[in-house]
């Protein structure tokens, strides 16, 4: 392999990370601000930990946190004192949500206790009208030729991570406006082939609402056809990234599925009931929200994804902690750069930060040459990339 590029920081004053602790932490910060009525405390500790973001170093967590052990383990005690954006990108912007969740009381016994921040936004995407016409797609799905189907739900499943659940029946995906190809990389056909009938998929959740909706389509899709005799899926243990999904925001989808007419509500119920045989099961484990690349997966995860079928990997952040939060070649083979997971895996995710690996010369010069780098992180291009 070529020398290993840094980690990425967040200290190049116009760069995308920079701009995201810069610009999109505060905005965040007062979007929760303005969600709830909290009490001047709550307020007091949202102030705060807005002046530490913007002018301040990171913190060491309370005594009394439940997780301080994991924190120190995970690199706390080495980045305490530092500047936010003079530590490595990813693990500042972990350690943003889990300050952000302390500054509101989420963990505190109280009455703030366990409230999303992020509840209200998670919940208007979900009962958005586009869900419905987007859900109502499905009836039409299920009358189109398998492999057809397949083909749109796993693409319902990778638009998904643009908060687009458009059930795409083309290959190709989207048009770019610019002609340059929506999907810069496509392995889907060496997905399916991994999906033999037994064995189980594990799927790696991103966002709720409606990336989360036709996630679980897919899952349903594989369960009902017997391409996998069981699912897991793996959600955050705690609200992160704003959108990302939790164990609540599972049940909230399947309520939504539930209640809407036609073939959704079969895929809610199908759903509910192998949740409740164990044929889908849910996991929330820490490791899903720590700021560490998937090189480090703890043994108890790595056992889980070595024993599955296939593993599928969603969304930009997953990808970084996936492949490593650097600035790879474009060129740099995914194969390579994957080669610790522990057994097959899929990635699927629209290109939302600078990461990027696997792609050909000519694809990303014809990208490069159309746009600049704003390809990297505009949410226009995706990919499904797969390491058998
Ligand atoms: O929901 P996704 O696809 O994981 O995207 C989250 C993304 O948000 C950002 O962190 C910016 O906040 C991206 O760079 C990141 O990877």
């Amino acid at each position: 392999m070529p020398d290993t590029p840094p980690v990425i920081l967040g200290d190049e004053p116009g760069s995308f990370p920079h701009g995201v602790l810069a610009e999109r932490h505060p905005a965040i910060i007062r979007q929760v601000r303005d969600a709830f009525p909290y009490d001047p405390e709550r307020q007091y500790a949202l102030d705060a930990l807005l002046d530490s973001c913007v002018k301040g170093v990171i913190e060491p967590l309370p005594d009394t946190a439940h997780d301080r052990e994991r924190w120190t383990a995970w690199g706390l005690d080495t980045h305490t004192g530092r500047s936010w954006f003079d530590v490595p990108w990813l693990w500042s912007e972990s350690y943003f949500y889990r300050r952000l969740l302390d500054a509101v009381g989420y963990f505190t016994p109280g009455p703030w206790q366990g409230i999303d921040p992020f509840r209200p936004a998670k919940l208007a995407e979900l009962d958005a009208p586009e869900t419905d016409a987007e859900l109502a797609a499905l009836d039409d799905l299920e009358t189109r030729p398998a492999a057809e189907r397949a083909t749109a739900l796993l693409h319902g499943s990778l638009w998904g991570n643009r908060a687009d659940l458009g059930f795409r029946l083309s290959a190709e995906g989207p048009a770019t406006t610019d002609g340059t190809p929506a999907l810069v990389a496509d392995d889907s056909d060496a997905l399916w082939p991994l999906l033999t009938g037994t064995g189980t998929l594990c799927l790696i959740a991103d966002n709720a609402g409606r990336e989360l909706v036709p996630d679980l389509l897919l899952v349903d899709h594989v369960l009902t056809r017997r391409l996998a005799g069981r699912a897991v899926l793996y959600v955050k243990p705690y609200p992160y990234y704003v959108s990302d999904a939790t164990p609540a925001d599972v049940i909230d989808a399947l309520r939504r599925l539930r209640a809407a007419p036609g073939a959704a509500a079969d895929c809610g119920r199908r759903l509910w009931d192998a949740l409740a045989d164990g044929r889908l099961a849910l996991r929330a484990h820490p490791f899903a929200a720590a700021p560490l690349p998937f090189e480090e997966l703890p043994a108890d995860l790595r056992a889980e994804f070595a024993a599955a079928t296939l593993t599928v990997v969603k969304g930009d952040l997953n990808y970084r902690r996936l492949v490593g939060d650097r600035r790879w070649p474009p060129t740099t083979p995914f194969t390579g750069l994957t080669a610790h997971f522990p057994g097959p895996v899929a990635a699927l995710r629209t290109l939302k930060s600078d990461v990027v690996c696997g792609l050909d010369a000519q694809t990303e010069a014809e990208l490069t040459a159309a746009e600049g780098q704003r390809w990297r992180t505009s949410g226009t291009h995706a990919l499904i990339q797969v390491r058998t």
